[in-house]
């Protein structure tokens, strides 16, 4: 029988972590470094980055170099269903753990992102992403979107790239994928 799309896509998933798994192992300073390079003239914006978990690309580096001339936040779950909304965080500031073992500042403003650090599972060369399956950056790049402009900057291995992923008409695609080799070209649509 054909996988059903919520099948397809916890296929895609454990794939992409196993992949991303090796990958953090072998490029995790030179991804780091890159991202840092990619978003480093950045100046007087509100910046969402991740407290990373797992195996994902770390951000850190890039966040504390940005954090000088902008405001810098993270994203926390508000419940199933919802738009994450994102705290001010600061290099060094006071953290606690939230619902699946990520980070949360301890204090700080609430904050609205223009320029988004997201993380992901994988990302097909149209960069359309896969994320943990909650729907979460979906819902919140869409309600971001309606508001005005943003960049939502996807920030992976290049192992986490795939020929393609299943899709739904929810998904929300990035404007740009930085990896350890840098900015990845947009395929041209096909
Ligand atoms: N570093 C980081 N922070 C983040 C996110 C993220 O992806 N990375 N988020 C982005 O949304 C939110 C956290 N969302 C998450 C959603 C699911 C799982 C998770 O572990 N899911 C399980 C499956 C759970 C289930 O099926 O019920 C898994 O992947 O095994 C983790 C984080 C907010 N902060
Ligand atoms: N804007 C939305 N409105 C309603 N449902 C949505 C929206 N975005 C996503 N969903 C639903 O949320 C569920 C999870 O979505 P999906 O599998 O795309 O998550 P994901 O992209 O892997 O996770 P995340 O966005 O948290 O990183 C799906 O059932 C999807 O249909």
């Amino acid at each position: 029988m054909t996988p059903t799309l919520a099948e397809q896509k916890a296929q895609a998933r454990r794939d992409a972590t196993a992949r991303r798994a090796e990958a953090h192992a072998a490029h995790r300073a030179a991804a780091s470094e890159a991202l840092t390079r990619a978003l480093g003239s950045i100046r007087g914006q509100v910046l969402s980055g991740y407290l990373p978990i797992r195996t994902e690309a770390d951000p850190l580096p890039a966040m504390e170099a940005l954090a000088g001339a902008n405001r810098i936040c993270v994203p926390v779950i508000q419940g199933p269903g919802q738009p994450l909304v994102f705290k001010e965080w600061r290099p060094g500031c006071a953290l606690e753990e939230g619902p699946f073992r990520v980070m949360v500042p301890c204090d700080g403003d609430w904050l609205v992102p223009k320029v988004l650090i997201v993380p992901l599972l994988a990302f097909d060369p149209r960069f359309h992403r896969l994320g943990y399956g909650g729907g979460f950056y979906d819902r919140t790049l869409q309600s971001l979107r309606a508001a005005g402009p943003i960049r939502a900057v996807g920030f992976a291995y290049g192992a986490q790239r795939a020929e393609a992923l299943p899709l739904e008409p929810t998904d929300q695609p990035l404007d740009e994928v930085v990896t350890e080799a840098g900015a990845v070209p947009l395929a041209p649509r096909r």
